[in-house]
């Protein structure tokens, strides 16, 4: 090898001791501040102001995605010293649900695949699970219905979201695209995939599957059969990926929620959810909102769904900026509660884009 590279990598040597070393003292001060605690362990305000902070001071080359995703890891490791956590999520292994677990969570918390979204609230409800990651919304799909009724139950809050770009892939171990004779996949990623099936696949059967990763657990058994699924679920039931990135909107997202005992404290960049009914009559919903709109409280989704109480009735599903607990927002919150006929407060969190 040649005496530059050698030099270079002498001193790539020297800087791993003095990460380690560092990464020790790190993980010995968390494990001093969990001892200190007297609450949860996990506090999401405080990882997003840390994973902020460093993306700010970030002076390259590495990417603030790149940035983001190792101190995920290496938070999660310390949090791990302080408390080993649970996180439930939408099973089985190898769904994007996983995926953003692994996002927010890191490797270090133990995941509990769950075979449904009710089984996710009930694993946290009951305890058998310190979190849960839920799907709530996709931009080119929508809302989840299943979680926003879960949510109006649940005596549990909303102490996060997680943003996961979702890429549909073609996992298929035969040679030709004409060799498809079945297509298994979840409804929500039929629906992503719709132009690139009506182009490529016209003539292959569609059967729906309860989750992409049993969508490539049935395809793999089977020949002639191909499933649309994450990478990771290829991977896991080694199915080939056949064609990549089949979504029709590449920038396709999907917003998940993370649910728990508690809500997050103030971080400086949050985010509340909240469920509001009105009484059925003539500008109800805009007296409703009127308390943000006039504090200039930014609305960044509203929607509405059956309330499964009466014919016709609406419950509201309304995401402010802000934490309840400044004033502003508290304010307008206590204005909206007086108005309201049902007024829940999900949590406040820190947004996932800052
Ligand atoms: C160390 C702490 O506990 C956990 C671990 C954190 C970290 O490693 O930076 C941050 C917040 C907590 O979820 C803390 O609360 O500061």
């Amino acid at each position: 090898m040649s005496e530059p590279i050698n030099e270079l990598r002498s001193r790539i040597d020297a800087l791993d001791a003095e990460l380690l070393k560092l990464l020790n003292q790190r993980a010995q001060l968390a494990r001093e501040i969990g001892r200190l605690k007297n609450g949860a362990v996990y506090r999401p305000e405080r990882e997003a102001q840390v994973l902020r902070r460093l993306k700010q001071l970030n002076g390259g080359p590495l990417s603030a995605e790149v940035v983001e995703r190792l101190f995920v890891e290496i938070i999660s490791a310390c949090r791990a010293l302080e408390q080993p956590l649970t996180v439930a999520y939408l099973g089985p292994e190898g769904t994007f649900s996983e995926e953003s677990a692994i996002k927010r969570f890191g490797s270090s918390a133990e995941r509990m695949p769950c075979p449904s979204i009710d089984e996710v609230f009930r694993a946290v409800e009951s305890r058998h699970a310190h979190y849960g990651v839920v799907p709530v919304e996709n931009s080119t799909e929508g809302a989840v219905g299943r979680t926003l009724d879960l949510l109006l139950q649940t005596p549990l809050k909303v102490c996060g979201e997680i943003m996961l770009q979702v890429h549909q892939t073609l996992l298929f171990n035969g040679d030709s695209l004409a060799e498809v004779k079945r297509v298994y996949s979840h409804p929500q990623s039929f629906a992503q995939c719709q132009q690139w099936l009506a182009s490529n696949l016209r003539h292959a059967e569609r059967v729906t599957a309860p989750s992409n990763a049993e969508a490539a657990r049935l395809a793999s058994g089977e020949p002639g059969a191909a499933a649309i699924a994450s990478r990771r679920a290829g991977s896991r039931f080694q199915l080939k990926v056949f064609v990549e990135n089949i979504e029709d909107d590449p920038r396709n997202t999907t917003r998940f929620l993370v649910i728990g005992p508690e809500d997050a404290g103030i971080s400086g960049n949050d985010k509340t959810s909240l469920v509001m009914s009105a009484t059925n009559r003539p500008g109800a919903m805009r007296d409703l909102l009127e308390p943000f709109a006039r504090r200039q409280i930014d609305l960044t989704r509203l929607e509405s769904r059956p309330s499964r109480t009466g014919l016709w009735e609406y419950v509201f599903y309304v995401d402010i900026k802000g934490h309840r607990e400044e004033p502003q927002v508290a304010t307008a919150l206590a204005e909206v509660g007086e108005k309201a006929s049902l007024l829940k407060i999900l949590g406040s969190y820190p947004c996932a884009r800052d």
